[in-house]
């Protein structure tokens, strides 16, 4: 069964004319995750906004967007709030830009919870104790007395997935979630993607420019080009024969860059 159905998903620029994405349609099988790969420019980041509706107010979309059968994308402003954070959740690139500098996190997490559960304030942090506890970060109490400037990329992104299986949303869109961390951190966040999956079953858009972290996470591929996917398919199936030019070329780079780390690094990592 297919959870999210994007259908002839179209987004242009309303100042220039320029069509940004040119008709995509694809699926989400529920449970699954599928990663999204492309250069940098592709589209993978105002596709999955679209789906969000959380574009700038420039671009505007055109399509259908089915979640569970409901076409999404006819909700009203006020109906689509309900809809994300509880039902459909997105995990940006920078932990940082997801929270209001101005106040602590713990303050922006009650309001998010409060806005979807009718929870106590006990029970809001007796909840985010656990979760944050469950992803590695200790003393989660002094935490959410942190300003987000005050903790790490990796502490802010490890956050956020804690806020997620608080939400236990149904659909989790991760945008590049790694990209702004340390290699260890890197490695820690992406496990704790692999756990958030086992735990709550949800499925999972993964936007991501590494390939290793690709295969290790994601069920299906989807390659983007220039605003139009050119290639789709099981990982193991993109990764070994990959039909497309462009993709074989996105593999071959991938893959030598990540064996010219490794023997900078030493054999051993
Ligand atoms: N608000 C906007 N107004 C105009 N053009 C935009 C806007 N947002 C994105 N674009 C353009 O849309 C295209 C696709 O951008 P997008 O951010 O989706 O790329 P991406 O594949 O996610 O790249 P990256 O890997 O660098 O994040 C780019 O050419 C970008 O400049």
């Amino acid at each position: 069964m297919n959870i999210l159905e994007v259908e002839n998903l179209k987004v242009w620029d309303n100042n220039s004319g320029k069509e940004i994405i040119q008709g995509s349609t694809f699926h989400l099988k529920a449970g699954s995750c599928l990663a999204i790969v492309g250069e940098s420019g592709s589209g993978k980041s105002v596709t999955c906004r679209a789906i969000m509706r959380l574009n700038r107010s420039n671009l505007n979309q055109s399509g259908d967007i089915l979640f569970k059968g409901e076409n999404i994308s006819k909700l009203s402003t006020k109906e689509m709030r309900k809809k994300r954070g509880r039902n459909l959740c997105m995990i940006l690139q920078n932990g940082m830009s997801a929270f209001d500098p101005s106040c602590v996190v713990g303050v922006h997490l009650r309001e998010t919870l409060a806005e979807h559960f009718n929870w106590s304030r006990n029970e809001i942090a007796r909840r985010m104790t656990g979760a944050m506890e469950s992803v590695m970060l200790k003393n989660p109490a002094d935490i959410m007395n942190k300003y987000p400037h005050q903790l790490s990329g990796g502490m802010l992104q490890r956050v956020m997935i804690a806020l997620a299986l608080v939400l236990e949303p149904e659909i989790i869109i991760a945008d590049e979630p790694t990209t702004a961390l340390d290699t260890i951190s890197q490695y820690e966040v992406v496990e704790q993607f692999i756990r958030l999956r086992e735990r709550m079953g949800c499925s999972m858009i993964f936007i991501s420019h590494d390939l290793g972290v690709v295969r290790k996470i994601a069920d299906d591929v989807m390659v983007m080009k220039d605003g139009e996917i050119i290639e789709r398919g099981k990982t193991e199936a993109i990764f070994k024969e990959a039909q497309h030019e462009y993709t074989k070329y996105l593999v071959s780079t991938r893959l030598a860059l990540s064996s010219h780390f490794k023997k900078v690094m030493g054999e051993g990592c």
